[in-house]
């Protein structure tokens, strides 16, 4: 993909029904259990994109058997072994639920990725690893690289874990657990972010038979059989935040189909987040509709369980018609790229006034103008430059290829959600 993305400008309403891939979330966790299940398992409608292309790879690596039957991975476990080099790019569902499965593998495991993974903090899954009696090589912060010590078994049983920077800590732990010999009673020692990702990772497990349950300080998980299963993945609804805001900032209307009526996924409060904002959101035989006036109300919301939403319902604020007030967000300092410093420079740059409190932002829409955005090897800044481009003529976005994490083709389908030709510039 080209360096420079002259995202289009729309200011007549759109109207477009959108079809998504599957969710990157779902994908990563039906990939780790079926690795590890009791017979072969087939996930219909797998996300394929950078991330949960690095889990399949990582698996592999680990001796795991991933087949592909058309759009299909068929996915067949085997004994898990190291020697093994792990790459998980960018991706904190590969650095956080790889590693307790390497620990079930016999050999050593390193795992490595992209100059910012190594910034990405992993500390307290490495500390509960080691608690666990998994032997661990890291560099004293608990960042990658580093090089799991597999025994082919994990003691398990009572643990504390400190989730406070990335609930994908806890989930990667209770994945694992029902492989090791006493399972896992996992207290946290704070708070945790990004909740309804952990409830997704409970689900996941029930429905694979694994006995799950919630104490006063975190879960139990039972040791016992992780059952095989075929599953369609449903489709992405954080994917769907940039589709579902070009309604509102156009005053047009965007059906994201396939909708689930009951999901885990965070992306599903998309609904009212956007109501807030002033979207009508109805339900419909083919998905969710959002309805936009082309005027958007501003937003105080604590984002903390829905933290992947916000560069998008950032963008939003920016052009929304009164200062707006996002909290519960400090961890987002530890996604992608800083999440907060990037929105600020970001926002600021298209004419918006940006207060960075420490756990989130205050956005005062302001006169706007146009600007080259850096996408800070981030989707979905990416995604919020595309959002920002629909109002202000002459948004650019550097390095669009970011999107390759999770929507590789989002620049083509953005430009088939707004009908006209990619517009990528050389
Ligand atoms: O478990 C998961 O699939 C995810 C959990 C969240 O991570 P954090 O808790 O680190 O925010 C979320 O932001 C990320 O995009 C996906
Ligand atoms: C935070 C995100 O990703 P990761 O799974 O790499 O943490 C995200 O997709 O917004």
């Amino acid at each position: 993909m080209t360096s420079v993305w002259s995202t289009p400008h729309r200011p007549a309403p759109v109207d477009a029904v959108v079809a998504l891939p599957g969710s990157k979330s779902i994908t990563a966790r039906e990939l780790i259990l079926a690795a590890i299940a009791d017979g072969r398992s087939r996930l219909v409608r797998p996300l394929r994109a950078r991330d949960t292309d690095l889990m399949a790879g990582g698996l592999r690596a680990l001796g795991a058997r991933i087949d592909e039957d058309g759009t299909d991975w068929v996915v067949t476990p085997q004994p898990l072994r190291g020697p093994a080099e792990v790459d998980a790019g960018l991706a904190g569902t590969v650095l956080r639920f790889l590693p307790p499965v390497a620990a079930l593998a016999t050999g050593p495991v390193r795992l490595d990725g992209d100059a910012r993974l190594r910034e990405r903090p992993n500390a307290g899954l490495l500390a509960a690893l080691r608690a666990l009696g998994v032997d661990v090589d890291h560099d004293g912060r608990g960042r990658a690289p580093f090089t799991v010590h597999g025994t082919g078994r994990v003691r398990g049983g009572p643990v504390e874990v400190d989730a406070s920077e990335s609930s994908q800590i806890v989930s990667g732990l209770l994945l694992a657990a029902a492989r090791f010999d006493e399972g896992l009673d996992l207290s946290l020692t704070g708070g945790v972010p990004s909740m309804p990702h952990v409830d997704m990772t409970v689900t996941t497990l029930r429905e694979r038979g694994v006995a799950v349950t919630a104490t006063d300080r975190g879960w139990r998980v039972s040791p016992g059989p992780i059952a095989a299963l075929d599953r369609v993945i449903e489709p992405d609804l954080s994917t769907a935040a940039p589709f579902l805001a070009a309604a509102l900032v156009t005053g047009g209307r965007v059906t994201v189909r396939d909708w689930p009526e009951v999901t885990t996924q965070p992306g599903a409060r998309l609904d009212r987040l956007l109501a807030d904002m002033g979207a009508e959101v109805a339900r419909t035989p083919e998905g969710l509709q959002v309805t936009g006036t082309g005027r958007i109300r501003p937003l105080v919301a604590d984002l903390g369980e829905v933290g992947e939403l916000t560069p998008v319902l950032a963008a939003l604020c920016a052009l929304a018609d009164g200062p707006s007030r996002l909290t519960g967000i400090g961890h987002l300092r530890g996604h992608e790229t800083d999440r907060l410093q990037a929105l600020d420079e970001v926002l600021t740059a298209v004419g918006a006034r940006v207060e960075q409190l420490p756990d989130g932002l205050v956005i005062e829409p302001g006169a706007r103008r146009p600007a080259l955005l850096d996408s800070y090897a981030d989707h979905r800044m990416v995604h919020a430059a595309a959002v920002l481009g629909l109002a202000i003529e002459g948004v650019q976005a550097g390095n669009p290829g970011a999107v390759t994490k999770t929507l590789p083709d989002f620049v083509d389908r953005w430009a088939a959600l707004l009908d006209e030709p990619a517009g990528v510039v050389p």
